[in-house]
């Protein structure tokens, strides 16, 4: 099904997992134009943010060229401290968009607040498809690949990223 609509996704993609895969195909498939913000885009290095805008952008675009995708634009946008005009600086940003999905209810209320259409999508196993999950696994030597699309591990390989997600999680102590 395809209609007008012009949609926003917005996540931080540290990494892109399978969980945001489902959410990102069900709205192509709702909507004529889909954007996928980059949230947090001026962090990296970091335990919770060890990927570059750039790397997510490359995991982004690169799976959804694996999944057939075509009707999208992929765009980083900074964190800014101050809420109240987050929503415009996301709009100035992106394509126009009138309807946002996300299942975070902080960033669900700036969106409804500022008057745009916002949408839930499922949940797809959230205790396995998290961002959080897939960087402990890292870090444990445990099964990360199974959670993120063929081409999101192609980038972590490429950019030895299990490498960097471990010794940003080492302490100067080894703890
Ligand atoms: N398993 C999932 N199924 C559907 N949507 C998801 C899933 N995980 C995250 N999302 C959606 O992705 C958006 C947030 O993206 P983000 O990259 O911050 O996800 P995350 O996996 O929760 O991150 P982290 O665990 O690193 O904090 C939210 O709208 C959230 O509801
Ligand atoms: N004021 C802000 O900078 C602000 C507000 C809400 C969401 N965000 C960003 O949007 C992205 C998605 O956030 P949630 O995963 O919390 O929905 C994150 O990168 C988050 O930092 C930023």
């Amino acid at each position: 099904m395809t209609t007008d609509r012009h949609s926003l996704v917005i996540g931080r993609f540290q990494p892109l997992h399978l969980g945001h895969m489902e959410v990102i195909l069900k709205c192509a498939e709702e909507s004529e134009h889909l954007t996928i913000g980059i949230g947090s885009a001026q962090y990296s290095h970091q335990p919770e943010n060890p990927f570059t805008a750039g790397e997510r952008y490359m995991m982004i675009e690169e799976s959804l060229k694996e999944a057939g995708i075509g009707n999208y634009s992929i765009v980083p946008v900074e964190d800014l401290n101050r809420y109240s005009i987050w929503v415009s600086h996301v709009v100035a940003m992106c394509p126009t968009f009138d309807c946002v999905y996300s299942n975070n209810p902080f960033t669900r209320r700036l969106f409804t607040e500022a008057g745009f259409a916002v949408r839930e999508s499922p949940l797809y196993s959230r205790s396995i498809y998290s961002g959080t999950e897939v960087r402990r696994r890292m870090v444990a030597d445990e099964d990360w690949r199974s959670l993120v699309p063929k081409a999101v591990a192609k980038v972590v390989d490429d950019i030895d990223g299990v490498g960097r997600v471990k010794d940003i999680n080492v302490t100067d102590s080894g703890i």
